[in-house]
């Protein structure tokens, strides 16, 4: 291992937070650490960087002890991005990103021309050349996140160590900045130590990942290995609402759990949205006939009170069928979010018939009307758009029962 820690004890007052923590990374790699807030990730970090006093324990870099660097050593070996309000009065970025260079100065603190390329060119790499002239404690936050980079950048380290780095940036700069780390690692063999908030991106990023919680160190591993659906579940203590490790998406808590009278043909990720739509207004809905390598199917089975799903490249068997075809018969509305007609045996097909057949109120986001008989056209109605969709009479509840008709109306009205 290239960073390493031996029996570190990290914590505040003399007093042990995490204790014997043994995590290493090799040269050119990327480690993350992921947890919940609070638990312990920027003490780890500030513990490896020196900012803070370890309790007990060994932090080694290429095998020798970091208590035997000079602090100018550690600078050139090592370069810190950490969240701490750095407010230094009165200095412009390029000021801010060139005591990057300071471990490389003379006495003096000379800046060469040498020195001044480097500033630009890592000025360059986060795209803030623009801001050069500009006061640092001016900037917004996220601004002030990619100067702090491109100061650490500058010193050309062979470790750089980053306390959430993305916590202020927009997608844009958050992509641009985790790529930038990437090519880091696997051109110039810097290894990257970093805490980070998504999971997803991390699963992305990094080639280790240290999972934290409750003051120890949880799990560590390949993240491709380590992190799935559960153990996120579980790290973070999410009870309402789901992460889909496959699809690295946020799904909020369903809104309703009342029996559907809505039933959605979704397919081909035609569904998703509409599920999204519906849960939004507190609307229960089943769902089918899916298959399971659809991704509509792993939106659903966050969303849906009831998913029919089939096994992948497989006839819907009689016993799918069957199902969807009772979860459809219960239903008041159908809406068809314009799934994929073809095939010879299309059994969603079917059912979209069988629909229009028992006079259900069909709401359907198909471009091209379909021929299908009578009573399907007589029932149905198109739409452009989901908003003219989710605000039609259609989804305008006829429910017979009163109890369920008036939780319907309140969760609807507290979204
Ligand atoms: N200066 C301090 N003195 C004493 N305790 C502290 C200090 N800073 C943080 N803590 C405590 O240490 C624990 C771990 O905090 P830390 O900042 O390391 O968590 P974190 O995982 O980085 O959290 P977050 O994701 O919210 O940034 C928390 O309970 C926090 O209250």
């Amino acid at each position: 291992m290239y960073l390493q820690t031996a029996d570190l004890s990290v914590g505040y007052s003399g007093k042990a937070l995490i204790k014997n923590i043994n995590i290493g990374v090799e040269k050119g790699k990327i480690l993350c650490l992921l947890g919940p807030n609070g638990s312990g990730k920027s003490t780890i970090l500030r513990s490896i960087t020196r900012h803070l006093k370890k309790i007990a324990g060994t932090v080694l870099i290429d095998q020798e002890d970091m208590n035997n660097f000079s602090s100018v050593e550690s600078a050139k070996k090592l370069s810190v991005v950490l969240t701490d309000k750095v407010a230094p009065e009165l200095m412009t970025c390029e000021e801010v990103v060139a005591t990057g260079r300071y471990p490389y100065t003379n006495h003096f603190g000379k800046i060469t021309e040498a020195d001044q390329r480097i500033v630009e060119e890592s000025m360059a790499a986060v795209s803030i050349l623009d801001l050069m002239n500009q006061e640092f404690t001016r900037l917004s936050d996220g601004q002030k996140q990619r100067v702090l980079l491109a100061r650490a950048i500058c010193q050309k380290p062979e470790i750089i160590v980053l306390d959430e780095p993305t916590s202020y940036l927009d997608i844009r700069h958050k992509i641009e900045l985790l790529g930038i780390l990437r090519n880091m690692a696997v051109k110039e063999e810097v290894t990257v130590v970093l805490s980070l908030h998504e999971v997803d991106l991390a699963a992305k990023l990094a080639d280790t990942i240290i999972l934290v919680k409750d003051n120890h160190v949880y799990g560590c591993g390949c993240p491709e290995d380590v992190l799935n659906d559960a153990v996120i579940k579980d790290l973070y203590g999410i009870e309402h609402g789901s992460f889909n490790m496959l699809l690295g998406s946020v799904e909020l808590p369903k809104t309703c759990d009342l029996e559907p009278k809505v039933f959605i043909f979704g397919g081909d990720g035609s569904g998703t949205l509409c599920y999204r739509a519906l849960n939004k207004r507190g609307i229960s809905f089943c769902t089918g006939i899916l298959y399971h390598n659809d991704v509509d199917y792993q939106v659903a089975k966050s969303l849906a009170k009831q998913t029919i799903v089939e096994k992948s490249f497989r006839p819907v068997s009689e016993f799918v069928f069957e199902q969807a075809r009772k979860a459809l018969l219960k239903c008041d509305v159908v809406i068809d979010s314009g799934f994929d007609l073809e095939g010879e045996d299309n059994r969603n097909k079917v059912l979209l018939e069988l629909a229009g057949n028992a006079n259900k109120t069909i709401l359907s986001l198909r471009h091209q009307p379909i021929k299908a008989n009578a009573n399907w056209e007589k029932n149905v109605e198109y739409f452009d758009d989901i908003s003219s969709l989710i605000s039609s009479e259609g989804l305008k509840f006829r429910s017979n029962n009163s109890r369920e008709r008036k939780l319907h109306r309140s969760l609807a009205a507290s979204i």
